[in-house]
């Protein structure tokens, strides 16, 4: 399960409405798509699902439960820049994922443990294409393949919500439909329930369950701020996609890329391996 409720969620800053009387039920496994003119709250709206912003007014529940104050592992994100660590290999980042949620920035896995972690980890970056480039850096791998890494540092955490924000907005049209295919797989096989922010609407109709428009429909010509943006639609994506029975064939052909996922070496490839870091936790089991 994770079913997630929005009840008359607000959000101002100081005296400026983003966002206005936000009711929402989201069931579990969805993959809701968030749209919407630059600057009418999208991002503010998913920080508040992860608990980076708090609401003004209002109550965001998940299973029934009020989300804690502060990020934790049932919510995942992944951001349009990436967010993987330079210094540390691919394994490493994924590694180290794990380790912080063991207990923080000081928590130190050991013996049977750190072998279980490794394994997962490398499973982890055989799902999602990478198990090749294990002993690579960052900087060694091509954008999509940086994105793949961060989608993998997230998922090792067994995230219950995955939070997506243009997580593929920085990435070229090619690799973009490689990485779609794999989020498409993601979605249907494990157990999440995604919302994503993304300014493509090729993409929020060509991944999602469902589409919701943020707009602002009232503006007051003398004091812009005083209403924020509401859910002006909500669209439910035709044919009617299930996680875990979705196939690539069933979507529109003119949204999607039908190329298989593939993690042969092409477009997509990094250059060359390089030697093991020194500093690398995930290399010193
Ligand atoms: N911490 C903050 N303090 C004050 N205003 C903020 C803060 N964060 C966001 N805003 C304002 O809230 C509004 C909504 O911003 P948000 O980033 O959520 O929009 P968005 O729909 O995601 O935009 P874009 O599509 O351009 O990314 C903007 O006017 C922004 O300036």
């Amino acid at each position: 399960m994770s079913a997630i409720t929005v009840r008359n969620l607000w959000k101002e800053y100081d005296e400026r409405v983003v966002l206005e009387r936000i009711n929402l039920e989201i069931a579990p496994r969805s993959f809701i798509a968030l749209v919407g003119p630059s600057g009418c709250g999208k991002t503010t709206f998913l920080r508040m699902l992860l608990s980076e912003e708090r609401p003004t007014r209002g109550e965001i529940l998940i299973d029934g439960t009020p989300i804690a104050g502060e990020p934790t592992a049932e919510r995942g994100v992944v951001f349009q820049r990436y967010s993987v660590f330079p210094h540390l290999t691919v394994l490493g980042n994924v590694l180290l994922s794990l380790e912080f949620e063991g207990g923080g920035v000081l928590a130190r896995l050991f013996g049977g443990k750190r072998q279980k972690a490794i394994q997962a980890a490398r499973d982890m970056l055989d799902c999602v294409g990478l198990a090749e480039h294990e002993k690579k850096y960052p900087a060694q791998l091509s954008g999509g393949m940086q994105q793949r890494l961060a989608l993998a540092q997230t998922l090792i955490r067994k995230p219950r919500v995955l939070l997506l924000d243009e997580p593929f907005g920085a990435l070229d049209p090619g690799i973009r439909g490689d990485i779609h295919a794999l989020m498409r797989r993601l979605w249907n096989e494990e157990n999440l329930t995604v919302v994503m922010v993304t300014h493509d609407l090729s993409e929020a109709f060509g991944l999602a369950t469902r589409v919701l428009a943020f707009e602002r429909p009232r503006v007051d010509p003398v004091d812009g701020d005083r209403y924020g943006a509401v859910i002006k639609e909500d669209i439910e994506v035709w044919p009617r996609r299930i996680a875990g029975q979705d196939s690539p064939h069933r979507m529109p052909p003119v949204l999607v890329s039908t190329a298989p996922f593939s993690t042969a070496p092409g477009r997509d490839d990094p250059a060359q391996a390089p030697g093991l870091g020194q500093d690398d936790l995930a290399l010193q089991a």
